[in-house]
């Protein structure tokens, strides 16, 4: 191996350092708990801290975690299945090409026909929110373990395969963001797997689970539920529709997989960005067709945005002569690759985060405005790519310097127009 294939030492660290990875380690499961038990009491009140906390015994259920690594295991055997096409990810350090399964689409709708079958057995799909506490502990745990092992596989890898954001020498640190940027066992990757599947399609599946209790306890589905439900499910599939599209976002790319990434996919994921839902179900709300309309509009708007920007740079990066988006200005750089400073990505610098944003303001209106609680999405997520714009917007000044720079320049603004 010669010296350029290592992987340089992290010089800077991100989220606070080891201090922060630290804070962030408790109270990533912390807050989980904290939402998920606030949504469980009758006044749903953030304002307020929940009941007594649940006793340990009570959060502990065996079947849950069996049910729990029976998903996951029904999504590796999705996964492996000869189905779907096989594409290389980016060149890495060691200058070779890992090569990738892309069926998450498939293995959705594989999902949906069994999910169908189980509707037609009558399989008790309201299990799921009398039990979601012990589910959450469930993945929890399952998170952590999988972290630990990541770690300690981590330990044995060569230098080349470490993460260029989570190779800093502190344990702490590269066991929170992750050391090893590509682990696999054989063929099968254990990010690229974890980052669509078992969480994404799980909340579908846990929505799915909220609307069947609401069918239980008031005969139909309210179309606050339809909307949420509908909303959500629209945004996970056009997200394994566009799986490829994942193969370059920093988290494959940039990040390892350590705790961060494995709670945040199957923990963080599936439980709180569920928590919409959840909320409707013990705390109904009425809604009229106009404002049901209005609220697909908003999610529609969002959606546009968000679809036709990721798009825009998808078929510039894949082809700059692409017929779509040939006629769009650029600015060149010194790597050889052109910034698009027109059409979506002249509006913002980050014009498919301002989409995201307006559709997760349309998945917490049908919860009404009586409450915080459902708004939580929208506000951490707000934050979310808050700092994720900044932690890209320092990769790309680094890559490509004056051009950026020059970009930043042309397109003053980051994600809201006139605003931020
Ligand atoms: N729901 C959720 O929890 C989350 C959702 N997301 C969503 O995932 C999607 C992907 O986001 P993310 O991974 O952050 O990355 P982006 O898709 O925003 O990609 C950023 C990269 O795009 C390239 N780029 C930036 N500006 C330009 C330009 N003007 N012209 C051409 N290329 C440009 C640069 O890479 P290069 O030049 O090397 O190609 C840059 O590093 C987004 O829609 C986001 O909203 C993200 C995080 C969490
Ligand atoms: C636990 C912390 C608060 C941070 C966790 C971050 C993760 C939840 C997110 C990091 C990047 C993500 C992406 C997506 C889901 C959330 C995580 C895993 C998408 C798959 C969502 C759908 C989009 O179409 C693509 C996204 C890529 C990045």
């Amino acid at each position: 191996m010669s010296a350029s294939d290592k992987t340089p030492r992290t010089k800077e660290l991100e989220f606070g350092g080891s201090l922060g990875a630290l804070v962030l380690i408790f109270v990533l499961p912390g807050t989980v708990f904290y939402l998920l038990l606030t949504c469980n009491s009758d006044e749903a009140s953030v304002l307020r801290l929940p009941g007594p906390v649940p006793s340990l015994e009570s959060l502990w259920n065996p079947s849950a975690l069996l049910i729990l690594l029976s998903w996951v295991s029904l999504q590796a055997l999705l996964y492996m299945l000869p189905m779907g096409k096989i594409v290389e990810g980016i060149t890495l350090r060691d200058n070779t090409r890992l090569k990738y399964k892309i069926n998450a689409f498939q293995a959705f709708l594989v999902t949906a026909i069994i999910a169908g079958v189980a509707v037609v057995l009558k399989l008790p799909f309201p299990y799921v929110y009398d039990h979601f506490l012990q589910f959450a502990v469930a993945s929890a745990l399952f998170s952590l373990g999988l972290s630990i092992f990541l770690y300690i596989k981590s330990l044995t890898a060569p230098e080349s395969a470490l993460a260029p954001g989570g190779n800093s020498g502190n344990p702490l640190y590269d066991f929170f963001i992750g050391h090893e940027l590509n682990p696999r066992i054989g063929s099968f990757d254990l990010k690229y797997f974890c980052e669509l599947r078992p969480g994404l399609i799980g909340w579908c599946l846990i929505n799915f689970c909220f609307l069947m209790k609401e069918i239980e306890l008031r005969g139909s589905p309210s179309l606050s539920m339809i909307l949420v439900c509908g909303f959500q499910a629209l945004y996970v599939m056009d997200a394994l529709w566009h799986e490829e599209a994942i193969l370059t976002t920093m988290d494959i790319v940039h990040d390892g997989f350590g705790f961060m990434l494995a709670f945040g996919d199957l923990c963080w994921v599936p439980f709180t960005y569920s928590l919409q839902a959840y909320f409707l179900v013990g705390h109904p709300q009425e809604q009229g067709m106009a404002a049901a309309v209005f609220f697909i509009l908003i999610n529609a708007v969002g959606y546009i945005i968000f679809r036709g920007s990721n798009s825009q740079k998808n078929a510039f990066r894949r082809n700059p002569s692409d017929p779509s988006v040939a006629g769009l200005e650029t600015i060149p750089t010194a790597t050889g690759k052109r910034l698009l400073v027109s059409g979506w990505w002249g509006l913002v610098r980050h014009p498919n985060y301002l989409g995201d944003l307006i559709m997760a303001l349309a998945w917490s209106l049908p919860c009404g405005v009586s409450h915080i609680l459902p708004y939580f999405y929208v506000t951490y997520f707000t934050a979310l790519l808050v700092h994720r714009e900044a932690r890209d917007e320092h990769q790309c000044l680094k890559k490509y310097g004056l051009a950026w720079q020059e970009y930043c320049r042309r397109v003053p603004y980051r994600i809201f127009p006139y605003i931020y």
